[in-house]
């Protein structure tokens, strides 16, 4: 049976995680996410995929930059009960974050989108705790408070070019719209996988698979255009068809989703930073109640 968002599963101790918990949990997140591998055309622990400036040591260099960051952010949410001015703060923190993370990668933009995500999610996780669905609307909600320092002169992000020109929502919609990808195709991909017995990376490069069939990924776009996303999309639902990465088709279709997207030079970094996301909140709320068998 597939674990639903409402199952008893997903409801955890009254007792909150402590704020380093938390911290710890992200960076922990981020590294199991540049560790698993495969992942078609992303950075892993075989190679570079479609990056020419980004390889496994550098993320996992910059996931360890990113830990005290995280840690203020919650320490922030914890104590400041004004929404208006917290949103402020944790924009702050994560423009501090992102300038330490450039520093770290001299330049190169490991993480920009799971500082984002992440961010939010560990304020949300610091006061609403009870569910997994009471924690994706507060981060949805403070993701929705507008953010003063944003000026409207600035130049556009990548992201916000790819969401203009093709149409299609971006980090900041995910994020408001709370992160539907990861509640209604990762997580349940995750526990499905995990039901039927399939080894702990394969059930998480499936939940890769279920984000990537569905997202408008911008950093795809931006890549690569909308055949990018299309072959994104198609390859990694024939996947999840075959049955998932485990099959024997199941595995030909993932060579084969990578062959196309190494050509078109696509990389689906927002997936990967929302497969991280998952891979908290998995932590939080259901791992962690399972006698954390599910980590590695
Ligand atoms: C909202 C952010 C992500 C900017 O997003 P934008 O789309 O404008 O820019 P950018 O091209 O840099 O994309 C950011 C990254 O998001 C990821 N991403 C791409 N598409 C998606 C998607 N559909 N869903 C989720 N993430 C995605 C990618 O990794 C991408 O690199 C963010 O960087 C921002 O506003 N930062 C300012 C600091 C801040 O407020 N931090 C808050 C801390 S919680
Ligand atoms: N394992 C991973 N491999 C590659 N990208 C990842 C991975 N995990 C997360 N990402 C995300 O992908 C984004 C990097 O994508 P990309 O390199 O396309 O960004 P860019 O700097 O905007 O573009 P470009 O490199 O073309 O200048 C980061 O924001 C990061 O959060």
């Amino acid at each position: 049976m597939m674990t639903t968002i409402n199952s008893p599963i997903t409801q955890r101790d009254q007792k909150r995680f402590s704020l380093r918990y938390l911290s710890q949990s992200v960076t922990w997140a981020l590294e199991q996410e540049a560790r698993l591998s495969p992942k078609p055309a992303l950075v892993d622990s075989r190679g570079s995929g479609a990056h020419k400036d980004m390889h496994l040591a550098l993320m996992l260099a910059s996931a360890n930059t990113l830990e005290p960051y995280f840690l203020r952010m919650a320490q922030t949410a914890a104590f400041e009960s004004n929404d208006t001015k917290l949103r402020t703060q944790i924009g702050l923190i994560g423009r501090e974050a992102e300038k330490a993370m450039l520093q770290t990668t001299q330049g190169v933009n490991t993480h920009r989108g799971a500082i984002w995500a992440l961010g939010l999610l560990i304020v949300a996780a610091t006061t609403h705790d009870a569910t997994i669905e009471s924690l994706l609307s507060r981060a949805a909600a403070i993701a929705s408070i507008e953010d003063p320092a944003l000026k409207t002169a600035q130049a556009l992000s990548k992201g916000q070019q790819a969401c203009r020109e093709y149409q299609v929502d971006g980090a900041r919609e995910q994020a408001q719209q709370g992160f539907p990808h990861i509640q209604q195709q990762a997580l349940p991909t995750l526990w499905e996988s995990r039901a039927r017995g399939d080894a702990e990376s394969s059930a998480r490069l499936n939940a890769l698979l279920a984000i990537m069939a569905t997202l408008d990924d911008t950093c795809v776009l931006s890549r690569s255009g909308i055949s990018g996303l299309v072959t994104m999309q198609t390859g990694a639902a024939e996947v999840l068809n075959a049955g998932g990465c485990n099959t024997f088709t199941g595995r030909q279709a993932l060579r084969q989703l990578e062959r196309e997207l190494l050509v078109l030079n696509a990389s689906a970094g927002g997936a990967a930073d929302l497969l991280a996301a998952t891979l908290f909140i998995d932590r939080l709320f259901v791992s962690s109640t399972s006698n954390n068998k599910y980590q590695q």
